[in-house]
This record gives structure tokens, sequence and C-alpha cells, in this order.
């Protein structure tokens, strides 16, 4: 099996055809690149829309990686900072940006252009946010999607959402997933991600434009599954949360991730996905990394809930950034129940969320539910 030649970060965009195999570790030819070991399509020039943590990360790593980069910033003044200071202080404080990533708050500046565009908001308002770009994105440009939720009333995956707003199909979309804590992978730390697409030729190319020698990006094709676990995990690193907030330790963590796991999968199984995405990167990955670390918002958001801080002290514990899993426990609560799929730690989270339940209660009936054996 040949190795992965190193690949310095800020390579030449158009070297990068040359610099990378398509052999991940486990020798399967699906997880990165062509047979051939080159990606078919380059993505020099890439739009960042959002500039949030994740957004502003994505595309360090993008300009790290030797591309173009454009963010769209929706304040001025955050486009201004990251323009002029190279920094973004508000989400990123001591991280300082590639000279190679501008910004600017006009989307149709922002877009003009674009191999690839890169969607780095919030699930809810992601389709409001597409209805405004959709005109301006340029004809062909690859989608990517950084946003784990599943839309409220629609109950509808992100690409699914992309798909309908931008008129393209939405196996072309590529979802990012995967154990990427923003504040981490900014301050240069290892991790690694999965990029999904039906359309594996998109996923290679996004690869390619996002290797750097902190953050190796792998491949796959299940989307419903990569998103289902993107999606789910948030709603879990609350419970999670919230039982470190009650003062229970590792044990009742492990349990929450393990079961949380549990009925991610029995949701995926039930609408398409491989059951083996929950045990990659985007399932057991990302559960791990956001339900154990108190740098995830959600997790944090659970904390002080399980304090016993009102859902408003919570949101404002978490800086006024996105808590995923706080809307989502409504939306995915209600895609088990139209699938007919038992998700009680999810059904627990809307009921403390939305509901008002004590988080206390809520766990005891949890743990005296019916026994069963472990696999249902
Ligand atoms: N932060 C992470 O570590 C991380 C990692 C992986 C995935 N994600 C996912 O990426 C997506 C974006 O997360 P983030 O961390 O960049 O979020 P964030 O809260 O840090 O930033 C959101 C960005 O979207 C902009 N925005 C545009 N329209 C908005 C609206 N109507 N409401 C709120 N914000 C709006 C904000 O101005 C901001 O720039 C989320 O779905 C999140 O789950 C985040
Ligand atoms: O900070 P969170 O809870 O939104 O989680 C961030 C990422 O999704 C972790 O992969």
């Amino acid at each position: 099996m040949p190795e992965r030649p190193h690949r310095p970060d800020a390579t030449d965009a158009t070297d990068a055809t040359d610099a990378t195999d398509a052999t991940d570790a486990t020798g399967t030819a699906d997880a990165a690149g062509s047979e051939s070991g080159e990606a078919e399509r380059t993505v020099r020039t890439v739009t960042v829309l959002g500039s949030g943590s994740w957004g502003t990360t994505f595309a360090k790593i993008l300009a790290d990686a030797g591309r173009d980069v454009r963010m769209w910033a929706r304040r001025p003044e955050v486009a201004s900072e990251i323009a002029e200071q190279h920094t973004n202080s508000g989400y990123l404080p001591g991280v300082t940006l590639p000279d190679n990533l501008t910004a600017t708050s006009d989307a149709a500046t922002a877009l003009d252009g674009a191999d690839a565009v890169v969607l780095a908001v919030p699930s809810q308002s992601l389709r409001a946010n597409l209805g405004h770009w959709r005109e301006l994105l340029p004809a062909g440009t690859i989608l990517v999607s950084l946003a784990k939720g599943v839309e409220l009333g629609t109950r509808k995956r992100m690409s699914e959402v992309i798909g309908e707003v931008a008129g393209v199909p939405e196996d072309s979309v590529v979802v990012v997933a995967g154990p990427n804590l923003a504040k981490e992978i900014a301050a240069g730390q290892p991790a690694a991600g999965v990029f999904a697409c039906g359309d594996h030729e998109r996923a290679v190319a996004v690869q390619e434009a996002a290797f750097t020698s902190y953050f190796r990006p792998y491949t796959n094709t299940d989307v419903v599954g990569s998103e289902l676990a993107g999606a789910c995990k948030n709603v879990i690193a609350l419970s999670c949360g919230i039982a470190a907030g009650l003062g229970f330790g590792a044990n009742t963590v492990a349990t929450l991730i393990t079961r949380g796991l549990a009925e991610t999968a029995r949701l995926g199984a039930k609408l398409g996905a491989d059951p083996m995405t929950f045990a990659g990167l985007a399932g057991v990955g990302d559960m791990v990394a956001t339900c154990a670390s108190p740098l995830s918002r959600n997790r944090t958001f659970g904390e002080r809930i399980g304090r016993g801080e009102t859902i408003e002290q919570a949101q404002e514990a978490v800086g006024g950034q996105v808590a995923e899993g706080v809307m989502s426990c409504r939306s995915i609560r209600d895609l088990a129940h139209e699938s007919g799929v038992d998700m009680p730690i999810t059904d627990a989270m809307f009921r403390v969320c939305h509901e008002g339940s004590d988080p206390a209660t809520v766990g005891a009936e949890l743990l005296g539910r019916q026994q069963k054996p472990e696999r249902l």
C-alpha cells in the first residue's frame, strides 16, 4: 500500500492534485481520493458564508492548505477585523488568520467566481440565508455544509434544505462531519473530519482543498448517516452536560454517550444510513468529543441547566453562539416519532428544553424505563 506523501501547509493550489494519494489508513479505496489518487476537480478559490467559530476555523484550514479564501460576515465590523487585522476575536480569541484569507460583508463580492461555497451558518437560519444567496451562487460551484442540525417544522437534514433552496441535487452537497471542536483546530491541534457526498468526486475535491498538517479529512458516501450523527450528538451532549451539572461522573456520561449512539444509529438505520457510519468519525468520534469536552457549547449549555440555571442563563453561558441541540432535540424527536423510532434521551432533552421538565426527574425516569437487552 503506498504511503500518503507528506503535504506541507500552504501548498500552491495548482500543486494539490500531485500531493495527495487515494489511500486511507485501512487501505480502503472509498476513504480517500479517486482510484488514480488524483482529484478530478480542483478547488482553488473558496467562499465561506458565516464567520462564527467553525466557519472561521474551516476558512483557516482551507487557507492553510493554500486556497484563496473569502469569508462573508453578517456584521461589517467582523469582516473588517478579519480583513485588516487577520483576527476574529469575538469567536477565536488569540488566533491569527492567514494572509490569503480575506473577508467582506457583501455576499456578491464574497461569492464571485468561487469553486466551492461553504455554508457556515446555524441550521435553523440556513434556509433563509441561502434564499438570499441563491441567485449569487456561481454556476457549477461545489456546495459544502458545515451545519449540524435538523430543520424545525420540515424535519429535513441540511443537505435536503440546501438542495431544495439552491435547486441542486441534494446528493451533490458535501457534508462536513466529525469531531471538530473549532477552538482546538484553530489552535492547530491535530484532528480528522469526514466529508460525505453522494458524488465521490466532489468529496475528494473538497478533501484535497482542506488537507493540512493538522487536519486530515476522510470521505464517505453516507450523507444520511453523517448528517444525522452530527445533529443527534448535539442533543446527547446536552444530556451529558446535564449529568455533569447534576454532579454525576464518567460512568453516567459514558452511559449517555453509548445509549445516545444506539438511539442515533436506530434512527439512521430506519432512514437508510449505513450503520457503520456511527462507528466512524461522524458517529462515535463526534459523540465522544462533544459529550466530553468543556469546549462544546451543547455540553456547556446542558451543564448549566443541570446546575439549575434557566434556558436563558444557559444561552448566555455559550456567549450568543449556537447550541444546535436545543432546537434539534425538538426536530429530531419529531423525526423519530414520525419514523416510529424510540429515542428516549432525545425525548428527555425535549422535555427539559421545551416543556420545563426537571432534569433530575427526567434522568430518574430514563433509568427506570422498562428493562431490555442492550441491543434494542
Ligand atoms: N463550533 C464548532 O466547533 C463546530 C464544529 C463543527 C460543526 N459546527 C456546526 O457549524 C454550524 C455553525 O457553527 P458555528 O460554530 O460557526 O456557529 P457560531 O454561532 O459560532 O456562528 C454562527 C455564524 O452564523 C452567522 N449567522 C448568519 N445568520 C444567522 C442567524 N440568523 N442566526 C445566527 N447566526 C447567524 C453569525 O453571524 C455567525 O457568524 C453549526 O451548525 C454548528 O453545529 C460547529
Ligand atoms: O460546540 P458544539 O457543541 O456546537 O460542538 C462543536 C462540534 O460540532 C464538535 O464536532
